[in-house]
Formats: structure tokens, sequence, C-alpha cells
């Protein structure tokens, strides 16, 4: 079980995060909406631990990750792996050398200047690509791929430490629809079929409200909604984004026209 115990992160007299509590006690997707600077980020980023906490506890079944050092925080940092809006892979170096960068906190230095890796991690990089569609670009340049196919690159690393909990800060922010989507249901299958938890900041509601089986809602560093999607009305929306009634989600939509509302399994969309 995951627990945020009153977290709070302050940044000289600005409270980014303010005595944020909640639990997570199954394996779950959950979204993270708020506006700019709602404190979304700061709080996956304490959770890996990018970020230290000012005061609260965080623990994850029973251990207190708040309070982990050296070893202790690297191996916490591999089971609670984290992609970014930006996707941060080496542009030059190829696809499958970036997904094999994941092992490297489990590897020695000299293997790791050598580009020395087991043909174990080599086979299971390629079919964590395959399993996201993508295995035939393992040669290519990552600079060389579409955003929607390196972030499906980073999630492919995350994947590699095998980590409990997967956090996406804001994956598809820098995507148009249709690979905002592929992203999305990426990580949504990843949920389903491994049984991890995925934590995701989003900045659009429809998005929290499709792949999500729970919405936290963060309001001037405050958690002010935590429940199910369907009890996201757009008056609680207006409260968490502080917009007036001429707030329209219509505004914060990345759907794409589709006759189709059924979810499409991960290798249909991909196909596209
Ligand atoms: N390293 C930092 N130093 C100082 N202030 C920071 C730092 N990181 C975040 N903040 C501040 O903390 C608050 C919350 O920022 P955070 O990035 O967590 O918000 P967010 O909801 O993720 O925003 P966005 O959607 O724009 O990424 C903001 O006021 C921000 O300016």
């Amino acid at each position: 079980m995951l627990r945020f115990d009153k977290v709070t992160k302050t940044f000289g007299g600005n409270t980014a995060v303010d005595a944020a509590s909640f639990t997570v006690d199954k394996p779950m997707m959950i979204g993270i909406i708020g506006r700019s600077g709602a404190g979304k980020s700061t709080l996956l980023r304490m959770l890996n631990r990018l970020t230290d906490a000012s005061s609260g506890v965080i623990s994850f079944d029973g251990l207190d990750v708040t309070a982990l050092r050296g070893a202790a925080k690297r191996s916490w940092q591999s089971q609670c792996a984290m992609i970014f809006q930006q996707f941060n892979l080496v542009p030059r170096m190829d696809v499958v050398s970036n997904v094999l960068h994941g092992t490297l906190n489990r590897r020695s230095t000299v293997s790791t200047m050598f580009n020395l890796y087991p043909d174990e991690d080599i086979h299971r990089a390629i079919n964590i690509l395959e399993r996201l569609g993508i295995a035939e670009h393992a040669p290519k340049r990552a600079e060389a791929l579409s955003g929607g196919q390196q972030q499906r690159v980073a999630i492919a690393r995350a994947l590699m430490q095998d980590p409990r909990i997967i956090l996406a800060d804001e994956p598809i922010a820098s995507l148009d629809p249709m690979n905002a989507q592929v992203v999305m249901q990426s990580l949504r299958d990843i949920h389903e079929q491994d049984g991890r938890t995925v934590i995701a900041n989003l900045h659009t509601l429809d998005t929290a409200r499709r792949y999500c089986d729970r919405v936290i809602g963060m309001r001037d560093g405050r958690i002010v909604f935590d429940g199910l999607p369907e009890h996201l009305t757009t008056a609680t929306a207006r409260e968490i984004y502080g917009a007036d009634a001429s707030f329209s989600e219509a505004t914060t939509s990345t759907q794409i026209e589709t006759t189709d509302p059924a979810p499409r399994v991960l290798a249909d969309v991909a196909a596209q």
C-alpha cells in the first residue's frame, strides 16, 4: 500500500504541496489534474525522491520512502520509474540502447562505459519494444522517431526496471491527439496486464476520465478532489481549476473524433 501522510514541500516561502494525504491500497491508474503550478510535478517528484519532502511521510508497503538514503534510495527509485513530458532519451543513441539504459542502476560502471549488455537484457528490451508496437525502430537513433514513438521508448526504458509504480509527468503534453491516445493506452495496458500502479499528471480532464480509475485534483498545493472519474463533474472541475462559469472542458480536450468509443487494444492503436 502506498500512503501519503500530510506531505508538504516548501520552496522558500512558497508552499508547492500542502499537507497532501491519500492512500492507494491496490494497483490502479491514477490521474492527477490541476492548473499549472498546482503542485502536481512536485508531488510525483517527492514520491520517487527526486525532490525531498519538507515534512510528512510517504510509505510503500511499510517502507518509509521519505527516510531512504544511498543504495536504498536508488533501489526505491528503480521501483518507482518516472517518465517525462520531454522523453529524456539520448537523441543520438539507438532506441534499444536507450531502453537498456533502464538497467543502469544494476550494472557496473565498466559495462556501462563499454555498452556491454547481457543477451538476456537485450532480448527483454526487444520484447518490451515489441509489446509497445515499436520493435522495428530498435536500430534507429531515438531522434529519428516521432514524439509518440519516443515516449513509448521512454516507457520501454522504464519497464526495463520492472518497477512497481510508473510515474508519468505530463506524458502527453508534447504530443498530438492521436499519439497522446497511443501513449495513454500503452500506460493503461501496462497497468491492466502487469498490475503496476500508474500515476500520471495530466492537463486534460477527458484523458483522466477516459483512462484513469481514480482522479486526484490539486489546487494551490492542496488535494481538493480525490475520487472516481465519474464523480468529476464540471462544477468540481471548475473548483479544481479555479475557473469561473465560462470554464469549458472542451478547452482542455485532447479528444479526437472517433465513431468507435470502445477502448481498443494496444496493437490496434499502435498500428495506426
Ligand atoms: N525547484 C523549485 N524551486 C522553486 N520553486 C519551485 C520548484 N519546483 C516547483 N516550484 C514551485 O512550486 C509550485 C508547484 O510547482 P509544480 O511544478 O509542482 O506544479 P505543476 O502543477 O506540476 O505545474 P505544471 O503543470 O506547470 O508543471 C510552483 O509555484 C512552482 O513555481
